[in-house]
């Protein structure tokens, strides 16, 4: 038994009219799983009481057929209509990414997205078709219009791939999609990280420091992987700082399992969120950090269950969930166990592995530039004193951060050539039928119309690399840009973005600062540093960096350090 021509023609008749279904209500993975299930077991079922004298093979045979030309047919309708009727159709980009983000996967698989992000602009302009209904706009004039405050766009399918399927009252700050629900949420976070909520955390910033270079000093005269020490700290001091307990990275000198996991996972999210389907999928294989959810899950409970403590006074300490178990006073939000529990791993991952590359890669480049070090040395000396590098030398966080400009300036130049987190940050216009977006662009003075249910990046990467934002030597490690701004060729301060922007850009970002420049300025003033031997830092900045949402290194950074003389 095989199928009639009438057959055929009624399978791809009900493709194209899945098609059209498709088109209005986009379906879930198991939505549509579901329908070739039904369908199929239909099938079956008509062939078996209309043709009982053939073999169960037939009919297999036969719905075999039928499965191929519908499934031919609707994925045929559908790339006909991603590339010659979709409401993106006019915009230029590779007809590869307008027939789907599939194509996405190679490039994120090698953690390569924020350059060919780049390099697509620099084919096919500012305003590039990166996804079937997908743009990057790489222009200054976007940033605000898309991300900021008064947008109407908001966070796009990303995220919602991102917390993998989980309810509502059961997310993380960041994955928030509903902009009520995030402000409410947002303003308990900003609490933890206001002046005051900051002074209380410096001493113990300070103790991980030193704790830090402790360990570095028993290390000095062999070889060390230098980001690895990086990562050590800010996972310290994120957990610290976070919950008052110490994963004690330093401590031990290496990684523990649930960290370690989570570093092999970042990669997996960047690939799922591009692939909403895949992250379906995902959802019902076993998640591949359990670990690092228990061991965060185990931290909180522990934390929690010392609330009454803290309360009592025996432990006054303040740490980031002092402010995160209370609630909203405009509101009254009160994060659920499930949200606390989600803010736990993000407290860690958000704060660690961004901190720790910056810090990697600036130690990188001051020993790729000895001169750059020298003169950040010496304006270390001349606010601190020139026994600033004695130990146990508090520096002072003011003078840090308001007196040290070239200190400020390296840091900054690193998140200039390396934003941690490196791709556009993914937004999505609303969704009504007269709801089109006007973005004004600076760099063309012209505006471009973007059609309603788009989604949205304004890649930071491709930004902070243009050298109509940053010029002369737009690629090089030039901090004196952030020295004397004024004197560049172009600098477009509104261009620079390492933090995000808007209501949802970083409610870290003043820690990180204390953070950075501590760790910074007593590594600087305490060690001299050289790449080990074999170590080539040219091919290690082609070969070793990746994007996966954050920035991670395919191999270690390996350097020696040496005590300087007193
Ligand atoms: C150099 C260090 C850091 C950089 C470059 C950085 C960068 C960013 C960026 C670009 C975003 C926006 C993400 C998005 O819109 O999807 C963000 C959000 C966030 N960051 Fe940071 N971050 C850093 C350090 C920290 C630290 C130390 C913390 C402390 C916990 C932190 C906590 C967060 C949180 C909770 C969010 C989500 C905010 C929201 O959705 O409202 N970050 N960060």
């Amino acid at each position: 038994m095989l199928p009639t021509l009438l057959d055929v023609q009624a399978s791809v008749g009900l493709a194209l009219v899945s098609h059209l279904f498709y088109a209005n209500y986009e379906p879930s993975a198991p939505t549509v799983l579901a329908v070739y299930l039904v369908g199929s077991l239909s099938y079956l079922f008509l062939a078996a009481t209309s043709h009982p004298s053939s073999s169960p093979f037939d009919w297999i045979v036969s719905l075999a057929v039928l499965q191929t030309a519908y499934t031919a047919s609707l994925l045929s309708s559908i790339a006909a209509y991603r590339l010659f009727f979709h409401r993106l159709r006019s915009f230029k980009g590779p007809s590869s990414l307008a027939l789907s983000k599939w194509a996405w996967v190679p490039t994120d698989l090698a953690g390569q997205r924020p350059a060919k992000v780049t390099s697509l602009h620099a084919t096919y302009g500012d305003v590039v078709r990166v996804g079937p209904r997908e743009l990057s706009i790489n222009d200054v004039g976007a940033i605000n219009q898309i991300l900021g405050g008064q947008s109407a766009c908001r966070k796009g399918p990303w995220y919602t791939a991102a917390h993998g399927g989980k309810g509502p009252r059961s997310l993380s700050l960041h994955v928030t999609i509903d902009t009520g629900d995030h402000r409410s949420r947002r303003r308990i976070w900003d609490a933890g990280f206001s002046v005051a909520a900051l002074r209380s955390y410096e001493a113990q910033l300070r103790q991980t420091t030193r704790k830090l270079l402790t360990q570095l000093d028993a290390r000095t005269g062999g070889e060390v992987a230098m980001d690895q020490w990086c990562q050590f700290y800010a996972f310290d001091v994120m957990s610290e700082l976070g919950f008052s307990r110490s994963f004690d990275l330093i401590g031990k000198g290496s990684f523990s399992k649930p960290i370690e996991l989570l570093e092999g996972a970042m990669q997996a999210i960047m690939v799922l969120g591009a692939v909403p389907y895949l992250s379906a999928v995902a959802r019902v294989a076993p998640n591949p950090i359990k670990d690092f959810e228990d061991f965060t899950e185990e931290a909180l409970r522990e934390r929690v269950g010392r609330s009454a403590e803290k309360k009592r006074g025996d432990d006054d300490r303040a740490d980031i969930f002092t402010h995160l178990l209370g609630e909203d006073k405009a509101t009254g939000w009160k994060h659920t166990w499930n949200e606390l529990n989600a803010d736990a791993g993000l407290v860690v991952v958000a704060g660690s592995d961004t901190t720790s590359s910056v810090l990697a890669m600036v130690i990188f480049h001051l020993v790729k530039h000895p001169d750059v070090l020298e003169r950040v040395r010496k304006e270390l000396h001349d606010v601190f004193g020139h026994d600033y590098e004695e130990e146990e030398h508090d520096l002072d966080f003011d003078k840090l951060a308001k007196e040290c400009v070239w200190l400020n300036a390296v840091l900054n130049e690193t998140m200039r050539l390396y934003p941690p987190v490196a791709s556009g940050l993914q937004r999505e216009s609303p969704s009504g039928a007269s709801s089109s977006l006007v973005l004004n662009l600076k760099h063309s003075a012209s505006t471009v119309v973007v059609p309603p249910a788009t989604i949205l990046s304004v890649p930071t990467t491709a930004l902070h690399h243009d050298p109509r934002n940053f010029s002369p030597s737009p690629d090089a490690f030039r901090p004196e840009r952030f020295v004397d701004p004024s004197k560049e060729e172009r600098f477009e301060a509104a261009a620079f973005m390492p933090f995000g922007y808007g209501p949802t850009g970083c409610v870290g970002k003043k820690l990180a600062w204390m953070e950075m420049r501590l760790m910074l300025a007593n590594f600087i003033g305490r060690f001299d540093a050289n790449f080990a031997p074999g170590f080539d830092p040219e091919k290690y900045v082609r070969e070793c960096i990746k994007d996966t949402f954050t920035m991670t290194r395919t191999a270690p950074i390996r350097m020696v350090l040496s005590r300087r003389a007193r």
